[in-house]
C-alpha cells in the first residue's frame, strides 16, 4: 500500500489567510468596516500565550484590528467578567476569544455564557452550540470548522461515510460530529468509556482522533484507505536522549503517524495539520461577526 497522502493544514491555512486578507481589504474600502479580534488571555501558561501572539499577528497580517488583554493569574471571576462586557460593548470588537483553560477559582462556562453570541467567535457560547446543533447560521468552533474545510477539501463526496470522532469535548469532539452529519456523514462518537476502540475506529472511513493521549491512535486500527484527522497537541519529550534530559520537547499528536501513515489514505501530520488551521478559522469567524454585525454580505472562500 503506499504512503498515505499528506493533508497540508499549514498550506491550506497560509491561502485561506490570504483570501481572509483581500475580503477585509474589500470590506474595508467599499463598506468602510474593519474586523476587531479581542483575545483575553488570564495568566502565563506557557503554550497559551504562543497561540496567542500568533493569533494577534496573523490577525493584524490580514489587515484586522487586534487586541490582546493580559491579565494577571489572580484576576478575580468579576474583574473577568467586566473586561468582558466592556468588550461585548466595544464596537471596534466583533470577535471575543478567552483562552482556555482558565485558572481553577474561575469558573469558565460563567465567562463564557458573559459572551455575547454575536462576537463569539469560539463558538462556545451555548446559544451557537444550539444554532449548530439544529442548523441554523452559527459562530463554529474553530477547529472543528477547519478540519472539515480540510475533509471538504480531501474527499470528493462525504455523503453516506461513517465517520468516527474519538473524543466528545464541547469544543472539538462535539461540535465536530455536528459538523459531520450536517455534511451527511453517519456519525460515531467514541470515548473514554467505549468498549472495543481500536474496533470502531477500524470502521470508520473517516477518523478524527481529539483525545489529548500522545500517539493513541495505532496503525493497526486504521481502515485501509482511511482519511485520518489528528487534532491532538501533545507535548513529549524530545527524541534524543540527550535533549530530552535537558528538558527539551516536541509535539505529537493523538495518531501514531509513523504507522498510520502507511496505512491511511489521507492523513493530517502534527504540527502542519489541524493546528494553523484553527487560527485561520479564527480569523474567518471574525471577519463573519463583523459581517453579520454591519448586515453586509458574507465575503465567499472564507467559510464552509
Ligand atoms: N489543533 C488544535 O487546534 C487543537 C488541538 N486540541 C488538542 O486536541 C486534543 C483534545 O482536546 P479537547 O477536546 O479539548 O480535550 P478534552 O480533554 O476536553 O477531551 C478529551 C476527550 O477524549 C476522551 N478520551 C480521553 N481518554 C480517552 C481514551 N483513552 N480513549 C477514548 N477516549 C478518550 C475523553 O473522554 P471522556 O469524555 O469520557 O472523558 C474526552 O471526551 C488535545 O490534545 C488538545 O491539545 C484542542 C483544541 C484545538
Ligand atoms: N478559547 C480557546 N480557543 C481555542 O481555540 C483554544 C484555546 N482556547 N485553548 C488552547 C487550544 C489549543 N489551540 C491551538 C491553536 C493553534 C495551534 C497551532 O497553531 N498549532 C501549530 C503549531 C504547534 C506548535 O508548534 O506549537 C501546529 O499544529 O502546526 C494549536 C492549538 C487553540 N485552543
Ligand atoms: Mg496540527
Amino acid at each position: 500500500m503506499a504512503e498515505a497522502r499528506i493533508i497540508d493544514g499549514k498550506g491550506f491555512a497560509a491561502g485561506l489567510r490570504a483570501r481572509i486578507g483581500a475580503a477585509v481589504e474589500q470590506l474595508r474600502t467599499t463598506h468602510a468596516l474593519v474586523p476587531g479580534l479581542a483575545v483575553v488571555l488570564v495568566g502565563e501558561d506557557p503554550a497559551s500565550a504562543i497561540y496567542v501572539r500568533n493569533k494577534g499577528e496573523q490577525t493584524r497580517e490580514a489587515g484586522m484590528h487586534s487586541v490582546t488583554h493580559r491579565l494577571d493569574a489572580s484576576t478575580s471571576q468579576d474583574e473577568l467578567l467586566r473586561l468582558v462586557n466592556q468588550l461585548n460593548n466595544d464596537p471596534s470588537i466583533h470577535g471575543i476569544l478567552v483562552q482556555l483553560p482558565l485558572p481553577g477559582h474561575i469558573d469558565a462556562q460563567a465567562v463564557l455564557s458573559a459572551i455575547d453570541p454575536a462576537k463569539d467567535v469560539d463558538g462556545f457560547h451555548v446559544v451557537n452550540a444550539g444554532r449548530l446543533s439544529v442548523g441554523l447560521p452559527a459562530l463554529v468552533p474553530c477547529t472543528p470548522l477547519g478540519c472539515m474545510m480540510l475533509l471538504k477539501d480531501t474527499v470528493k463526496d462525504l455523503r453516506g461515510m461513517h465517520a468516527v470522532v474519538v473524543g466528545r469535548s464541547n469544543i472539538v469532539g462535539k461540535p465536530m460530529a455536528q459538523l459531520l452529519l450536517q455534511a451527511d456523514c453517519t456519525v460515531t462518537i467514541a470515548h473514554s468509556r467505549t468498549r472495543d476502540l481500536a474496533g470502531i475506529c477500524r470502521e470508520a472511513d473517516i477518523l478524527v482522533a481529539a483525545v489529548g493521549r500522545p500517539e493513541m491512535v495505532k496503525g493497526d486500527w486504521i481502515k485501509e484507505g482511511a482519511v485520518v484527522i489528528d487534532v491532538g497537541i501533545n507535548r513529549v519529550p524530545a527524541r534524543d536522549p540527550a535533549a530530552a534530559a535537558a528538558g527539551k520537547t516536541r509535539i505529537v499528536g493523538d495518531v501514531c503517524y509513523a504507522e498510520a501513515a502507511s496505512v491511511a489514505g489521507a492523513i493530517t501530520p502534527v504540527p502542519g495539520g489541524v493546528g494553523p488551521m484553527t487560527i485561520a478559522c479564527l480569523l474567518a469567524n471574525t471577519v463573519t461577526a463583523a459581517c453579520r454585525s454591519a448586515g453586509v454580505p458574507l465575503p465567499a472562500g472564507i467559510g464552509l
